[in-house]
């Protein structure tokens, strides 16, 4: 069991990573996966093969999923977070990693619950590591060697970007690649509702916003690629692009961008002492 992997909370953030890895090639032998609910453990066993369990079934479940795992994977609302190291503390291997996903929960929060010296790496990925597209960031807690650092480094290469970075930038990344994608989701909602408000069936505005999008994700995916030249390059002078691009510089769009991840970044400082 020693590269057994344990993702305790299995929802949006965990099935994500889960998903990349084991389509990366990781073993589903080696996967083992909690949720709360039983029809939930159920669809995840059969959707990637994995060993899932549910806490409504068994309430020691979590504490069975981390014997023998190497690494941990905490992927449960912060407010429950500390709640399940406890749950696993006697049960976990002393050289075991605990990887949090989980946002606004500090290292030491999470040091302060598992056993003394435990390693600790706290993550802030993003969903689309589910296609080996996501960004995480990684930062080593008190008890976590460069060698742990790196293992985590290296199993999320396959799910992304890895950028290791101090405790103190996770909130920023956070508000940037973490909630993001739910920018450019909101963005092609947007998108598509220009489309119907300028008189396009509603069908054929969302499909039009999402391929825009799709096909400028791609773009910017190119080596080297640049948004500003890449937005210069459609923006025509005198042309169409030009005078719409002026009317969001004219309502302030990139002010209101920077506001909203400010939010973020201040709603998880503000979670973190809520959680205190
Ligand atoms: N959704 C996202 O895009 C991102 C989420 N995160 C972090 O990931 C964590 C999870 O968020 P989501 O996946 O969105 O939430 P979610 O609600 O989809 O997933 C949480 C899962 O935990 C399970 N759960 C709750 N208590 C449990 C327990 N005691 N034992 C086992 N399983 C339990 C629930 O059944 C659920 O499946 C949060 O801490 C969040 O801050 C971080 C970055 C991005
Ligand atoms: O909205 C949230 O709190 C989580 C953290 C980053 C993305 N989703």
């Amino acid at each position: 069991m020693t590269n057994h992997i344990a993702f305790l909370g299995t929802g949006s953030m965990n099935e994500a990573i889960m998903a990349g890895l084991l389509a990366a090639g990781f073993p589903k032998s080696d996967v083992t996966a909690t949720v709360r609910r039983g029809e939930r453990a159920a669809e995840l066993a059969q959707r990637y093969g994995v060993t899932a369990m549910a806490t409504a079934e068994d309430d020691d479940v979590n504490a069975q999923a981390v014997r023998g795992a190497s690494v941990v994977v905490l992927g449960v609302k912060p407010v429950g977070i500390a709640d399940v190291a406890r749950e696993i503390a006697s049960a976990l291997r002393p050289d075991a990693i605990v990887v949090s996903v989980a946002a606004a929960v500090s290292i030491a929060q999470l040091e302060k619950a598992l056993p003394a010296g435990q390693p600790v790496v706290r993550t802030m990925p993003n969903t689309p590591a589910r296609l080996g597209h996501g960004v995480v960031s990684v930062s080593g807690g008190t008890n976590a060697s460069r060698d742990h650092v790196e293992r985590v480094v290296k199993l999320f290469k396959s799910v992304g970007l890895v950028v290791e970075v101090p405790e103190d930038q996770v909130e920023a990344v956070g508000a940037l690649s973490g909630s993001g994608p739910a920018y450019v989701f909101y963005l092609a909602e947007a998108m598509a509702k220009a489309g119907e408000s300028l008189g396009l069936d509603p069908y054929l505005a969302l499909k039009l916003a999402r391929e825009t999008v799709v096909g400028a994700a791609h773009m910017l995916a190119e080596p080297g690629a640049d948004p500003v030249a890449l937005r210069r390059a459609v923006t025509s002078p005198k042309g169409t692009t030009e005078r719409a691009i002026a009317v969001f510089e004219e309502r302030g769009l990139p002010a209101i961008i920077a506001d909203g991840a400010r939010a973020a970044a201040e709603r998880s400082r503000e979670i973190t002492r809520e959680l205190d």
